[in-house]
């Protein structure tokens, strides 16, 4: 009988006995079905002849050849048959998973239309149902099972060269609360948006699920859920696990790799974002992403409901990572364009946390991130009560819980106002604060309004709105490019206000004509370009970019460093 190991030599793996160790051998030059099974360079049909030729391709693909660009139109006609977003949404992942360049091509040239798929609502679906639609691991799963192990499970990652990081626990997804080990699907998302919307190349992009178990009864007894079966790690035991990945990331990927923290739980979101604020490059979305693009539409909203920005009075109902996070950028813009102390300027601001506006009598028992907003004030139980009580021209819901701007808190708010600014934060669509046609029928046509999750344009009286998205993926993108290009290595609050002002100054008056506040995403990485180059800029007067020397045009610059989704011609 011949021995084992010759058998393998001769037939490779696969006629080795059953109980037997084979060795996974893989190839360097793909060529052949590797390379129509390798989503980086697979084209499908766009294959020319000559790579056909080439690359051993004869035979496996039918006799047609495609251009990208109706490869496209075929791709755009099928996904449309679909009438579940969650089948598109399905549909375009599998894209991503076999033909990666074509999946960027149909983001980029139809982000208007896709945005909701690949990104809120639709991503807020797929984690509910991530266990059962769950193929092919998309991003790196740490779970407790790998402490001590974390800078190895790294090193299992294929690319070497992250610029960008997306990280979740999966505590607080979206405002759809503990989906666990589920929450893959939003770092995947998000990272889908930092190459289609700002160009960072996917190889440069790692998605990562932490996963310390989950609080959902309802993962915990489904015998499909995909993470770990347990309650969530909490305390010293959570605190050392993302020490030692915060480590593991820093020794792997250096000073320069960006850390992006996505939808975690207040309690951790904060502690985090502070505690390494000092030692890595490091950024939260949901605290900052949303407060510099909540910033940007309070300024350009000026033009349609007039004053300047220390005129107006802001209430929030939501108190935790976007609520304070928006507040404290408006406080510390306030206190730049008056010179007054913020610890002034944070009192035209007030907040609602689930027990009621934050006042003083309350200090003792609120949470850290809470205390500096709580001003003098009789105790007010109510959002209703408390807009009487306010009288704010800004109305903020960043409370993750849906239809809380009600018919009447709406009507209050026009009733106080000509042209009340209400933004309704929370995602997805189903956590909305109340839908567009709510705000402007209730305000008869008068609000200016805006979403975190889109919303069709609406029809009153004869007059069409078009709703503006205030969602952190217009400030994230080309705010991470801008920190990547410039090789900054740490983030400071100026550059939030700077990327306020860059997508501040993107909208138009074309755009400002139809109510919006937000220029719209069919120009984002115009858009992003623009917020990039001001981000690098703050990077470099604060002397924290170290890519020298500084590139004089750092638009241009920004544009020349942008992935393109267009086919390479293979030799
Ligand atoms: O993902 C989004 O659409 C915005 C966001 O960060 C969140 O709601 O947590
Ligand atoms: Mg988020």
């Amino acid at each position: 009988m011949a021995d084992a190991s010759s058998v393998e030599e001769v037939c490779g793996g696969d006629c080795a006995p059953v109980d037997q160790f084979i060795t996974p051998w893989t190839v360097s030059v793909a060529s052949g079905c590797t390379l129509m099974r390798d989503p980086r360079y697979n084209k499908g049909l766009a294959f020319s002849e000559n790579e056909r030729d080439a690359h051993y391709l004869r035979g496996l693909l039918p006799p047609a050849v495609y251009s990208q660009e109706l490869q496209e139109k075929k791709l755009m006609h099928s996904l449309r048959q679909y009438q579940v977003p969650l089948q598109r949404y399905m549909s375009m992942m599998d894209l991503q998973e076999r033909n990666e360049k074509l999946f960027y091509k149909l983001l980029i040239d139809n982000v208007e239309e896709l945005l909701p798929i690949v990104y809120t609502p639709t991503v807020g679906e797929a984690c509910q149902k991530y266990g059962s639609i769950f193929r092919r691991p998309q991003g790196l799963f740490i779970s407790l099972k790998e402490k001590g192990k974390i800078l190895e499970v790294l090193k299992n990652w294929p690319e070497k060269n992250i610029q960008v990081i997306v990280v979740t626990d999966g505590e607080r997804i979206l405002g759809l609360g503990d989906l666990g080990c589920q929450g893959m699907g939003i770092p995947v998302g998000k990272l889908s948006l930092y190459t289609a919307l700002g160009g960072l190349r996917p190889s440069a992009c790692l998605p990562i699920t932490i996963d310390v178990g989950t609080n959902n009864e309802t993962l915990l007894n489904n015998e499909f859920y995909i993470g770990l079966k347990q309650r969530r790690a909490t305390g010293q035991e959570y605190a050392d696990l993302l020490e030692e990945f915060m480590t593991a990331v820093k020794k792997q990927y250096g000073e320069k790799v960006l850390i992006q923290f996505e939808d975690f739980a207040n309690h951790n979101a904060f502690e985090l974002l502070s505690k390494y604020s000092k030692s890595h490059l490091v950024f939260n979305d949901d605290i900052q992403g949303t407060a510099s693009v909540v910033l940007s539409g309070v300024i350009s909203a000026l033009k349609l409901v007039g004053g300047a920005l220390p005129d107006h009075k802001f209430l929030f109902l939501g108190a935790g990572e976007a609520g304070t996070g928006i507040a404290e950028l408006i406080a510390l813009e306030i206190s730049k364009q008056t010179s007054a102390p913020i610890e002034e300027t944070r009192k035209k601001i007030w907040l609602v946390d689930s027990k009621g506006l934050i006042v003083s009598s309350r200090k003792e028992s609120l949470q850290h991130f809470k205390k500096p907003w709580a001003h003098e004030h009789e105790p007010v139980k109510t959002l209703l009560e408390a807009v009487k009580a306010v009288k704010p021209t800004v109305l903020i819901g960043s409370s993750g819980v849906g239809q809380t701007f009600t018919k009447e808190i709406v009507e209050t708010m026009a009733s106080l106002n000509e042209k009340p600014l209400i933004l309704a934060l929370s995602n997805p669509t189903s956590q909305s604060e109340c839908t567009a046609e709510q705000a402007y029928t209730w305000s008869q046509g008068r609000a200016i309004f805006a979403s975190g999750s889109p919303f069709d344009p609406v029809e009153y009286e004869g007059k069409v709105f078009v709703p503006g998205q205030a969602n952190n993926a217009y400030i994230f993108p080309g705010f991470g490019l801008g920190l990547v290009m410039s090789g900054a290595i740490r983030v400071h609050d100026d550059m939030l206000l700077a990327a306020s002002e860059a997508l501040a100054a993107q909208v138009k008056d074309e755009h400002y004509e139809k109510g919006l506040i937000y220029p719209p995403f069919s120009n984002i990485r115009t858009i992003s370009a623009n917020i990039a180059a001001k981000v690098a800029a703050k990077a470099y007067e604060l002397g924290l970019a170290s890519r020298l020397p500084r590139p004089e045009n750092l638009v241009k610059f920004a544009e020349s460093c942008m992935y393109s989704p267009v086919y390479r011609n293979y030799r």
